[in-house]
């Protein structure tokens, strides 16, 4: 049987992608990044006071993580903050209690994030997701979490669906981590650790780690908040016990969720800004601006400002991006217009994300008559004539924007299912046409 879809959207089913022959000319505000807002939450969830969070994200994502905090008891109310995008977000801390039910959609911050929260709690907190992210790994957490003390009865799967068993504390201390699957897995201890007895040391046993700059994330919100954190080694952190200090916080535009609108500007020939670009950023996306110049684009920025223009064609990368995975469906549409090849390495573990990102970017440049091919650990594309057809979304957000990115300068390219957009940003088309009409 086939999974079904996921399509919390405000706009569902199939979308016509738009063609231009003009060059796209637009100024866009991008709705708040999903990776901070649900940091942000789970911190000031267990900060020492209310705090705010100023112009979050409001997603499915971010949707799920408020969801799972109010089930725990975490009190979440909307305030208007006067902003585009959606209401404010006060948090007021409150014991954990448990004895829920949370459902973490298909977020894997949710997922990963929430399950050193629930070992804290007093009671069983059951997990579970939407049945296209039931695959997500999980078991290098559950085995961390099991070796620090807490009780997890998931029936052997090492996956979701499973149950925390929350005693009200975790005891912490040094506990190592396979986190090769997915960053994730360091963030969600990080966040959790100074709650923990006694703190934290947790180190990295795998080959290789994924999304650095999102532990870096990780590590400098909790730094704000007065948490200190020590990198002893490369792939070890410590943490120590103490309470985080409630703030007011306010969220960064989401970075990678500007890379299809600034890709846009290169495809059509034209130039697009985003209002609000951070002077200094731990998201992935702050590396577009350079990726973006190797690829051939002017990129300016004035007064927060930042302005990708075209260059006079687009250059094929050959780039290693497993500091920024989340990056590369967005970047296989702009290779499918270069002038030469593109090879993306690094990233063997976005197999494992929404879909198989590899296979399914591969698969689905191939039904339009392109050439790709899926390499070990990423994937090579040769640019070649594309012609319409159905774009599948594989019921995953980035896909769902690639095919709009193909579509803008290949007729009668069809997504699926453009409802997948709502998982981080519900916006796309409504924002995607506004950058159309410029
Ligand atoms: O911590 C985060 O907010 C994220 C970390 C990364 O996960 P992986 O390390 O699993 O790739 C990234 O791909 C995801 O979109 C968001
Ligand atoms: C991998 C992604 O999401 P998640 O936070 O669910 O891991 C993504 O947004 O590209």
């Amino acid at each position: 049987m086939s999974a079904k879809r996921y399509s919390p959207s405000r706009v569902q089913g199939a979308y016509p992608a738009p063609t231009t022959d003009a060059p796209v000319r637009a100024e866009l505000t991008i709705p708040g990044s999903k990776s901070l807002t649900n940091r942000e939450l789970i911190i000031a969830a267990i900060a020492d006071g209310p705090g705010r969070l100023i112009a979050p994200l409001h997603s499915d994502d971010s949707q799920r993580m408020i969801e799972a905090l109010r089930a725990l008891g975490v009190g979440v109310e909307e305030v208007d903050g006067g902003h585009e995008f959606g209401p404010d977000l006060v948090v007021t801390p409150a014991k954990l209690h448990g004895g829920v039910t949370i459902d973490c959609g298909q977020a894997g911050t949710v997922m990963r994030f929430i399950s050193p929260l629930a070992g804290l709690a007093e009671n069983d907190v059951h997990l579970t997701a939407h049945e296209t992210a039931l695959h997500r790994p999980m078991g290098g957490l559950i085995s961390a979490l099991r070796d620090l003390g807490v009780d997890i009865d998931d029936e052997g799967t090492w996956a979701l669906p499973f149950t925390i068993r929350g005693h009200g504390r975790i005891r912490g201390g040094r506990v190592e981590i396979d986190a090769s699957a997915s960053s994730q897995f360091v963030s969600g201890l990080l966040l959790a650790a100074p709650r923990f007895d006694v703190g934290l040391h947790l180190v990295h046993t795998g080959e290789r780690l994924p999304s650095l700059p999102h532990i870096d994330m990780t590590i400098e919100a909790l730094s704000r908040r007065g948490i200190r954190i020590e990198r002893p080694a490369v792939g070890e952190w410590l943490v120590e016990a103490g309470v985080p200090r409630a703030k007011e916080i306010a969220i960064e535009p989401d970075l990678s969720n500007a890379a299809p609108f600034l890709a846009a500007a290169l495809v059509t020939g034209g130039a697009v800004s985003i209002t609000g670009w951070p002077a200094h950023s731990t998201q992935p996306g702050a590396l577009l601006p350079e990726i973006l110049q190797s690829a051939g684009a002017h990129v300016s920025r004035h007064g927060g400002t930042l302005t990708v223009r075209a260059g006079t064609s687009i250059r094929g990368l050959d780039i290693d991006l497993s500091a920024a995975s989340e990056l590369t469906p967005t970047l296989v549409g702009l290779a499918a217009f270069a002038e030469s090849p593109t090879t993306i390495r690094g990233i063997g573990h976005i197999r494992l994300h929404e879909t198989d990102r590899i296979a399914a970017l591969v698969g689905n440049l191939r039904a339009l008559g392109g050439t790709a091919e899926e390499l070990p650990d990423g994937l090579r594309i040769v640019p070649s004539p594309l012609r319409g057809g159905t774009w599948p979304a594989h019921h995953d957000h980035r896909m769902a924007t690639t095919g709009a990115l193909i579509g803008l300068r290949v007729p009668g390219v069809e997504i699926d299912d453009i409802g997948t957009t709502a998982k981080t940003l519900p916006e796309f088309t409504m924002l995607w046409e506004r950058m159309l009409r410029g």
